[in-house]
């Protein structure tokens, strides 16, 4: 097949990890008869940079035509002022808001070679298999904010369609799991939470009997997440929380240079984009993790291209290349870690004739 991908490397190890991938795509479309033409475009900071602006309207357009959409990472600290008036950030909230992407899906499944860089001990962790759906395009980072010398809000607001929308996408991915799915909020507080619990708990009655459902409150989900991480399967919650607890389920992991992601829409462009930021401390060092983007690559041939095979190739290859220990600095024991390219480069060696 021929595919169209829109390459934003973004900043600080983001251009790292994604050149570090995109030979992973060449080498399965070689070997499978693809065709994938990349176009790079900016994106954050850099974007800010070049064009005055962090999603240049020629960046969204070519999203848009595009048929998935890989991301490094953007932000760092040249464009981190408080009082900045525009940030990195805003390119890729609105990049994800420009092209529907309300479902997030953080898959978290610790490798077993890796267990020992998590902080977590490694009996609670053997079978540990998650998938978190954040919804990505509602919510606090969304709503009017407003600031002055002696205060500043931002508004958190959910639509039943918005809560609806993404519940359907977390039950019907439960489904073809284990078929239970954790919905996470914060009901005893939360306006918006109430409403999200309301609003699932009608939607599984309704649409997914088939599914049992539990829900969680966000505060000792944090814990439980960490105490029995066995015991879920899909987890969904809004936004914010989304974000905060796939960082801190990435210790399950073992490094968040571990966990991929996948936004998806009702379209079939989507974003594919590790779950970690520009992680600004080792930028330029070569030593950053390339695997949670190269498996967002196998994310983005799975959901986007519609090619399971070539996506699998890449998971196991990256799972051999773990079985094999190749670790870089985020994993390895001292004096064993290896460079963002032959970390890449070993998981193309594992791809099979
Ligand atoms: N999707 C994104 O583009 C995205 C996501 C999160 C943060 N950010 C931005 O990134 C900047 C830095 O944020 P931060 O430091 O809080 O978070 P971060 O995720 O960039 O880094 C957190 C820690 O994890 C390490 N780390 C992250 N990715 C790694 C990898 N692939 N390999 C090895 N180690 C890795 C970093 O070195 C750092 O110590 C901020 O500007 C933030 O807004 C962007
Ligand atoms: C950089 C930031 C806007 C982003 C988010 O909060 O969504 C990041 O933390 C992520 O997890 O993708
Ligand atoms: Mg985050």
């Amino acid at each position: 097949m021929h595919a169209d991908i829109v390459v934003l490397p973004g900043d600080g190890i983001g251009p790292e990890i994604v050149s570090a991938t995109l030979p992973v795509l060449e080498t399965i479309a070689r070997r499978h008869g693809h065709a994938f033409a990349f176009r790079e475009h900016d994106i954050g900071g850099i974007a800010i940079d070049r064009h005055g602006e962090p999603l240049p309207a020629t960046t969204l357009e070519a999203a848009k035509q595009a048929d998935a959409v890989l991301l490094g990472a953007v932000g760092g600290p040249k464009w981190s002022d408080p009082n900045a008036k525009v940030r990195p950030e805003q390119g890729l909230l609105a990049i994800r808001k420009g092209l529907g992407l309300f479902a997030n899906l953080r898959p978290v499944r610790p490798h077993p070679a890796a267990l020992g860089a998590s902080p977590i001990k490694p009996e609670l962790l053997e079978g540990v298999d998650i998938v978190v759906v954040r919804e990505l395009t509602g919510g606090i980072y969304f709503g009017d904010k407003t600031r002055s010398d002696t205060d500043a809000t931002d508004l958190c607001r959910y639509t039943v369609a918005e809560i609806e929308r993404v519940v359907r996408s977390a039950a019907t991915l439960a489904r073809s799991r284990r078929g239970h799915l954790t919905s996470v909020d914060k009901a005893n507080v939360l306006e918006t939470s109430r409403l999200w619990r309301d609003v699932t708990t009608r939607v599984m009655r309704e649409e997914f009997a088939d599914v049992t459902v539990e829900h969680q409150l966000v505060d000792s989900m944090a814990m439980h997440l960490l105490s029995k991480p066995r015991a879920y399967d899909v987890v969904v919650t809004e936004n914010m929380f989304g974000d905060i607890l796939t960082d801190e389920a990435s210790m399950l992991a073992g490094s968040l240079g571990l966990l991929a992601s996948a936004s998806l829409g009702a379209g079939k462009v989507g974003i594919y984009e590790p779950i970690h930021g520009s992680a600004p401390d080792i930028a330029g060092k070569g030593i950053a993790n390339p695997y949670a983007t190269i498996l967002s690559a196998a994310l983005l041939l799975r959901h986007s291209l519609g090619l399971e095979e070539e996506a699998q190739a890449v998971e196991h290859a990256v799972d051999r290349a773990l079985d094999d220990r190749v670790f870089t600095a985020d994993l390895a024991a001292p004096g064993q870690a290896v460079s963002t390219a032959d970390a890449a480069q070993a998981v193309i060696d594992r791809l099979g004739a």
